[in-house]
């Protein structure tokens, strides 16, 4: 294979790239961070608290504008869309997901899902209903349901849309290590399945190593951790 027929598959392939990003608030929090991602491809980002994780994961996925630096999906650079172009990117194309889950409390499971696939035009989809192991459950209101189910219903409700990339901060941060897992095996068969990227920010070392790559985010910097 050369070597431009292989730039050109890995460019074709390039889900999101951010060029040189640096962020400050009162102080600089991180400088010159180069990160790219791939369909199919799942990266954790590592770091102690307080380094800039959720603040670098709010920078790629639209929601902070970076003090410098360019964070480019299909070719543009997002903070220099209308606000509505990037809202619609938000909306359509990225799958942002909390440890906080916002559900509409007042409604049942299946009607949080029936309001996303209404908006994003899909169906509601079962496999990924049993996949998380919450089938069962789609009729109840949402204050009655644990935590740990919010959160799946929630993160179905955010692949139903089927983002192109999901980001996802501390995604099972609140759930116990089985549905961590079965929440965490959706999210890497979603990305396979669909040609979509992961980026997860955690502090559970094991679960960032699931990851394709893992990057720590230390001394203002991002550095791969080669496995
Ligand atoms: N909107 C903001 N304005 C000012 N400072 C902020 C803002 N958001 C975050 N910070 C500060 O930036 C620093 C990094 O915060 P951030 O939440 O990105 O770190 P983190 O690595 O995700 O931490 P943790 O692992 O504890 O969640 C912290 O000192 C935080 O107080």
């Amino acid at each position: 294979m050369s070597e431009n027929f292989k730039k050109d598959t890995l460019l074709a392939s390039t889900l999101l790239e951010a060029k040189n990003i640096s962020h400050n608030f009162d102080y600089e929090l991180f400088k010159n961070i180069n990160i790219s991602l791939h369909k199919k491809e799942s990266i954790a980002i590592i770091g102690t608290s307080g380094s800039g994780k959720s603040t670098l994961l709010n920078v790629l996925s639209s929601l902070l504008k970076p003090t410098i630096g360019n964070v480019v999906f299909q070719s543009k650079d997002i903070y220099k869309l209308k606000q509505n172009d990037l809202l619609k990117i938000r909306r359509d194309d990225f799958g942002i997901i909390f440890q906080a889950h916002y559900l509409f409390r007042g409604f049942s499971a299946f009607e949080n899902l029936q309001i996303a696939t209404l908006l994003s035009k899909n169906n509601l989809d079962n496999d990924l209903l049993k996949a998380l192991n919450i089938e069962h459950i789609i009729n109840q209101g949402v204050g009655e349901l644990s935590g740990g189910q919010q959160q799946r219903l929630s993160i179905a409700r955010i692949l139903m849309k089927k983002p192109k990339i999901i980001f996802a901060d501390e995604p099972t941060g609140n759930l116990d290590k089985d549905t961590a897992n079965i929440v965490m095996d959706s999210l890497f068969d979603y990305i396979k399945n669909y040609d979509a990227g992961l980026i997860l920010v955690t502090h559970e070392h094991d679960l960032a190593f699931k990851c394709d790559k893992v990057y720590k985010l230390e001394d203002f910097s991002l550095r791969e951790i080669i496995k």
